[in-house]
């Protein structure tokens, strides 16, 4: 199986991803720490080669995610990337939402180049809400539960869907 998480930075994508995974008892990619792994720190990439560079990187980490299994959390900015979109259109898609009121403290690391402040975050989100609505499948917010609790309940909502065979 595959499941892939899209939404906002520091929506919980990959706090959450991992924790969806060990609960369906399947492998966990995300896409960010792959890059990382093969290429270094996020914010170094950004200051050395700009935003084009780190989206092509990460493309070749989607579609390496894409061909094995398991739950995929991608990083916020992947699926503007067309063929991204097309390739995830037909599996099941969970958007992780959470309110400019709650993410403030989850954005104290620094580690993300596009967000400098919380108005920079609220404008990046703002042009990506309705591409992230249009993708997704199940949608859940994040701003005030345990990430336990919404980890088991995307789980419940994966294992509620027909699988494969079933489908005609
Ligand atoms: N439901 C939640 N409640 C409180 N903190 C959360 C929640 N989900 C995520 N976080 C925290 O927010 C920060 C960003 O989460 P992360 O999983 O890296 O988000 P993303 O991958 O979507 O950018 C982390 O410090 C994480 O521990
Ligand atoms: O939204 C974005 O464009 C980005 C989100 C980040 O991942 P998270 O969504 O996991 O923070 C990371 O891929 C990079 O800083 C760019
Ligand atoms: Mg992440």
């Amino acid at each position: 199986m595959l499941l892939v998480l899209i939404g906002a930075p520091a929506a919980g994508k990959s706090r959450i991803g991992k924790k969806v995974a060990r609960t369906l008892g399947v492998p966990f990619i995300d896409t960010d720490t792959e890059i990382v792994r093969q290429h270094g720190a996020i914010s170094e990439l950004f200051a050395a080669h700009g935003e084009a560079h780190f989206r092509t990187l990460e493309r070749v980490a989607v579609e390496h995610a894409l061909s094995g299994s398991g739950v995929v959390a991608f990083g916020g900015g992947a699926v503007l990337d067309l063929r991204t979109q097309a390739d995830i259109s037909s599996l099941p898609v969970v958007l992780l939402t959470v309110e400019a009121s709650a993410v403030a403290p989850r954005l104290a690391n620094g580690k993300r180049p596009l967000i400098s402040s919380i108005e920079s975050w609220q404008a990046l989100v703002d042009t990506r809400r309705e591409l992230y609505e249009s993708l997704a499948d199940f949608s859940i917010d994040t701003s005030h539960r345990p990430t336990e609790v919404i980890a088991t309940e995307i789980a419940q909502w994966a294992r509620s869907r027909p699988s494969q065979k079933d489908t005609p």
